[in-house]
């Protein structure tokens, strides 16, 4: 099933926060269908939480959000099934091999027997996985079950991804697994907001950037122009002289 609207998220002049504590204030930003939107910011600056919001796990109080046209926190849960993600910790099963992860994450999201066994060879082979694939998660080096959980959000082909900092742990043979992964679920459709430090990768792999600083969106940046690094840095750096004055 394929969305049949372009934005695939919406926020609209959302606030959120943590009992009674105010974390994020007035984003707008969207996502959209075979695009890469990039949120990038210092540690504590609001991407997590932003997309906690975007999955539901947090109410907004302020504004609102819409993802795949619907309200996350009233979507039936077959809405879900076209959403995948990881966010802080990538989570995984740990007593379960890291093909059998994939297998179960492929069928929660609603695929088939026969397709989820297809798309997770599919996935392992895309993402290098042969060697590491039959073995428990536990036993895995924080890298390959970072690997996993990101095949696991991926397997069942879905139309949004939220993935924060899915390279964290990533050697940069997995760095460009992940990017060819990423641009192949964008050239069939699908939408995808990743949180990044790492500015060369988003530079790479972005179509939009926004900064997002105490909070607030602070500005969108062109991935293409000249030291993205740097641009980043003096907006970060004004921004906190402007808090600070
Ligand atoms: N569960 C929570 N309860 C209370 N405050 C929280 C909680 N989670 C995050 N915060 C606070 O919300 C703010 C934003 O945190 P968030 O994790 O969204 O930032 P981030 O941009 O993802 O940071 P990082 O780059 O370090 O992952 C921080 O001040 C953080 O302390």
């Amino acid at each position: 099933m394929s969305a049949d609207f372009t934005h695939l998220v919406t926020l609209d002049g959302l606030g959120m926060g943590y009992r009674g504590t105010s974390v994020v204030h007035d984003v707008n930003l969207t996502v959209e269908k075979g695009r890469i939107h990039a949120l990038v910011g210092v540690n504590g600056a609001g991407k997590t939480t932003l997309m906690r919001g975007i999955l539901g796990m947090l109410r907004p109080s302020a504004g609102s959000i819409s993802v795949l046209g619907r309200r996350p926190n009233t979507a039936h849960p077959s809405m879900w099934a076209r959403v995948g993600y990881i966010l802080d910790t990538a989570f995984t099963y740990r007593e379960l091999t890291g093909r059998e992860n994939i297998y179960a994450s492929a069928r929660m999201h609603g695929t088939s027997k026969t397709e989820a066994s297809a798309a997770t060879e599919a996935i392992i082979a895309a993402f290098g996985l042969d060697r590491e694939a039959g073995k428990r998660v536990r036993t895995l080096s924080l890298g390959n079950r970072q690997r996993v959980a990101l095949a696991a959000a991926m397997a069942h082909e879905p139309e949004l991804l939220i993935l924060d900092e899915p390279t964290t742990s990533l050697d940069p043979l997995a760095v460009v697994s992940l990017r060819r992964a990423l641009n192949s679920a964008t050239s069939r459709g699908a939408g995808i907001l990743v949180s990044s430090h790492h500015l060369d990768e988003v530079a790479r792999i972005a179509d939009t950037v926004t900064v997002l600083h105490r909070g607030k969106v602070i500005a969108d940046l062109d991935p293409g122009g000249v030291d993205l690094e740097k641009r980043f840095f003096d907006l970060v750096y004004a921004a906190e002289l402007g808090a600070s004055s």
